[in-house]
């Protein structure tokens, strides 16, 4: 089959190259997951190049974690930087020996993104273990508020923590949604509920978790039942955390459940559970993993809630380069220092690397390209979804970036033939292929990926 890039895929996929590559990193490293390996000095751009010379427009980017593009200058100036080479040769023990730049790092990348109202931040050196932070300052939050500001730890709740008992060790739950996806630790895998691979044999809290909204689309013919849906989710949202044989201290909810379907719920939604969690003093975390740093045409997922105060926390990872939360309730500051510390508290390295990310999206205003490009390209592929209804259902994400996604019959299939015409593409939930393209994605690669799901399509 012709290629609709420039240099048609020449081989079956993956190549012999690549198999080769396969089989001996199998000897030591489990390699059952890879598509293909990668020729990281030939990939440019939006463009992912294979060790057998195949060169795919990549639109899943590294399970939507490549914000700029392959071997971006901006990026790799960064990494050449004096800055950078002190970073990595002198690792610090941040919370206790940070440099004297550590403070700047963080105010000229991070905090220039910070979410509204959130002005603090902690980092960390990956989404799960983000999550898994912002729950520990829920919970410590919560124990604050109960036990009274400034009331010393009683002894038997020093010892009795000890030992894993209570009161130093209490019951206390983070909520999360069915078909959620929050990280893979002990903690946050216990809020992951998407798929029984994750889960199985691996002892988990016994938290709860509410219904998300199972919308229909397309959202304008199912104003009213959606409405109804989410009112329902809601309500049981409520009557879940105020009948749970233990306090909620957190809720945990993806602006767009990624890795669980491609899920969404409209802004009412979110502001309903900013009510409720704001009533019932539960801490409502925003898990902005994937949705974070502009993939949904606004720099936060979050931005598109209109809320009228921010979630408590905002936790990011995947596009950032880094990890952590974002808040702004001095009091999720834990009553003590070490309580939430750890030796390395994410990396410098790649906050350094962050902050390049940020200059190179606010310096070319990625994210309102973002916004734009993936305006035409939901356009279009309302299009394709009318030619191919069989195919194409359940288009989502308009006005959501190239936040796109739609369930089909065969997403594995579907996957397989378009890398085979130079499209790398991803999937995600039960039956949903899902775009995630980088932030550079321009009007110009539209086609290329339109064309080649039609054709694609067209042959199944
Ligand atoms: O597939 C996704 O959306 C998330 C991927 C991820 O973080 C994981 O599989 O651990
Ligand atoms: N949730 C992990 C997805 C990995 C993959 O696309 O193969």
């Amino acid at each position: 089959m012709p290629s609709f890039v420039e240099t048609p895929v020449t081989t079956e996929i993956p190549g012999p190259v690549s198999r080769a590559s396969t089989k001996r990193l199998d000897a030591i490293f489990d390699a059952r997951a890879v598509h293909f390996v990668v020729d990281y000095n030939k990939s440019n751009g939006n463009y992912i190049v294979d060790v057998d010379g195949n060169k795919y427009l990549d639109v899943y980017a590294q399970i939507a974690s490549i914000p700029v593009g392959y071997n971006n200058t901006t990026l790799i100036e960064a990494a050449k930087s004096p800055e950078m080479a002190s970073a990595l040769v002198n690792r610090p023990a941040v919370g206790n020996f940070p440099s004297d730049q550590w403070v700047d790092i963080l105010r000229d990348g991070l905090m220039k993104v910070a979410p509204k109202g959130l002005s603090y931040i902690f980092t960390a050196q990956s989404g799960s273990e983000a999550n898994e932070l912002a729950y520990k300052a829920a919970f410590m939050l919560y124990r604050r508020r109960q036990r009274g500001d400034g009331v010393e730890w009683t002894e038997e709740e020093t010892k009795s923590c000890l030992n894993n008992a209570k009161p130093g060790s209490p019951e206390m739950a983070i909520m999360s949604f069915q078909n959620s996806f929050h990280g893979r630790g002990f903690g946050s895998l216990s809020t992951t509920r998407s798929k029984a691979v994750h889960k199985l044999d691996i002892p988990s809290f016994n938290w709860p978790q509410a219904p998300f909204p199972a919308l229909k689309y397309p959202l304008a013919q199912h104003a009213e039942e959606n409405a109804a849906e989410e009112k329902r989710c809601l309500e049981e949202v409520e009557r879940i955390i105020t009948s749970w044989h233990c306090p909620v201290a957190g809720l945990i909810v993806e602006p767009i459940q990624s890795e669980g379907g491609d899920n969404h719920a409209s802004p009412s939604f979110f502001q309903g559970l900013r009510d409720i969690t704001k009533k019932l003093g539960v801490a409502l975390i925003a898990d902005e993993v994937q949705t974070g740093f502009g993939a949904t045409g606004s720099f936060w997922g979050h931005d598109h809630w209109n809320l009228t105060s921010p979630p408590d926390m905002v936790t990011f990872s995947k596009k950032a380069q880094t990890a952590g939360y974002f808040f702004g309730n001095e009091q999720l500051i834990p009553d003590k220092a070490y309580r939430q510390f750890n030796t390395w508290i994410g990396d410098p390295a790649r906050v350094i690397m962050c902050k390049a990310v940020i200059k190179e999206i606010l310096d070319k205003k990625l994210v309102e390209q973002t916004a734009r490009v993936g305006s035409l390209l939901y356009n279009q592929l309302e299009t394709l979804a009318a030619k191919h209804p069989e195919y194409i259902q359940n288009l989502r994400g308009k006005n959501q970036g190239h936040f796109i996604a739609f369930d089909t019959k065969d997403p594995a299939s579907l996957v397989r033939s378009m890398r085979a015409i130079g499209v790398n593409i991803g999937t995600c939930g039960i039956n949903t292929v899902r775009l995630r393209p980088m932030l550079i994605f321009e009007e110009t690669h539209i086609p290329i990926l339109v064309n080649a799901l039609d054709k694609v399509i067209g042959a199944l």
